[in-house]
């Protein structure tokens, strides 16, 4: 069955990534790119934009396409938009935006409550692994003699506009969970005194062109253990949001993420 999607955001980095690889899917029809209209490509040929030639889908604000599900990668007023998008037209809602404020989250969850919604920081398939793989080593490293101190590095583009990442942040909320850990601190300077064992600290860089990288420390008195999932381009992220659509559409309504996506 072919899954007719929208794309929030359909210029973007990422919007640009889904065009491109959603057009050479086969079970997957792009009826519709929506685009602020401030943006200087708006009303030019989405399948132009990102390089791929014609589509004859132009980047618009308003569409009377129907469409299975839409996709979200954009900035948290246009998530908005596509919460509202998705409602109205009784779709599918990936929600893949990160930096969002407690309004914006609020609206999602009310939205899970009459449409299928899949939202994650991340829809790559190994940033959710390694967050499975964090879990075991937080729920193994809880109560170990001599504590262990878990700090959260993070490294994206310089444009970049929220910080920490997203899904830095949910790396820090998931290990914090099995460890009971409440204290969350962003970078340290001046004299802040010994490093107590209850905090997480993000450490946010910000360098050229990095699409994405994690690596979570739990470092023990005499030894340490690190991960780092590291993406090479965006196109981990826009098939994951892909699949998740294909997963989403025709759903129960609900909150839903990558793991059920993936199952993991
Ligand atoms: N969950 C995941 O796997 C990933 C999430 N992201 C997140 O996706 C978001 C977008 O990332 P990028 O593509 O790099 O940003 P970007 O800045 O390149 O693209 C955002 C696009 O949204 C458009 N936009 C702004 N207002 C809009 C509105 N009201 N309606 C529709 N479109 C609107 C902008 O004009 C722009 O083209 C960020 O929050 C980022 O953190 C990025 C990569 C992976
Ligand atoms: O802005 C990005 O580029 C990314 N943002 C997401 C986040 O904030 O977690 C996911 C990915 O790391 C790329």
């Amino acid at each position: 069955m072919v899954t007719r999607i929208a794309i929030n955001g359909a210029a973007g980095r990422m919007g640009q990534r889904l065009v491109a690889l959603g057009n050479e899917d086969k079970d997957l029809d792009i009826v519709a790119c929506f685009e602020y209209s401030g943006h200087p490509k708006f009303g030019q040929d989405a399948g132009i934009v990102a390089g791929i030639g014609e589509l004859d889908v132009v980047l618009v604000e308003e569409t009377t396409a129907q469409y299975d599900a839409i996709i979200d990668f954009s900035v948290p007023a246009g998530a908005h938009a596509a919460v509202e998008r998705a409602v109205d037209a009784k779709a599918a809602l990936v929600m893949a935006t990160t930096g969002l404020e407690e309004e914006h989250k609020a609206k999602i969850r009310e939205a899970a409550n009459v449409i299928p919604v899949v939202w994650a920081p991340s829809m790559s398939t190994t940033v959710n692994l390694t967050m499975k793989l964090c879990e075991i080593a937080a729920e193994a490293l809880k109560d170990i003699p001599g504590g262990a101190d878990v700090e959260v590095l993070e490294r994206h583009h310089r444009f970049k506009e929220d910080s920490p990442s997203g899904t830095a942040l949910r790396f820090g909320e998931l290990i914090a969970n099995k460890m009971g850990i409440t204290n969350f601190v962003h970078g340290r300077e001046g004299r802040p005194g010994a490093r107590p064992h209850n905090e997480i600290a993000y450490h946010a860089i910000r360098t050229g062109d990095n699409p994405g990288e994690h690596t979570i420390i739990f470092g023990l008195l005499g030894e340490t253990i690190e991960m780092t999932v590291r993406a090479s381009n965006r196109d981990c992220y826009a098939t994951g949001a892909l699949q998740a659509a294909k997963f989403a559409a025709g759903k129960k309504p609900g909150l839903y993420n990558m793991n059920d996506v993936l199952g993991l």
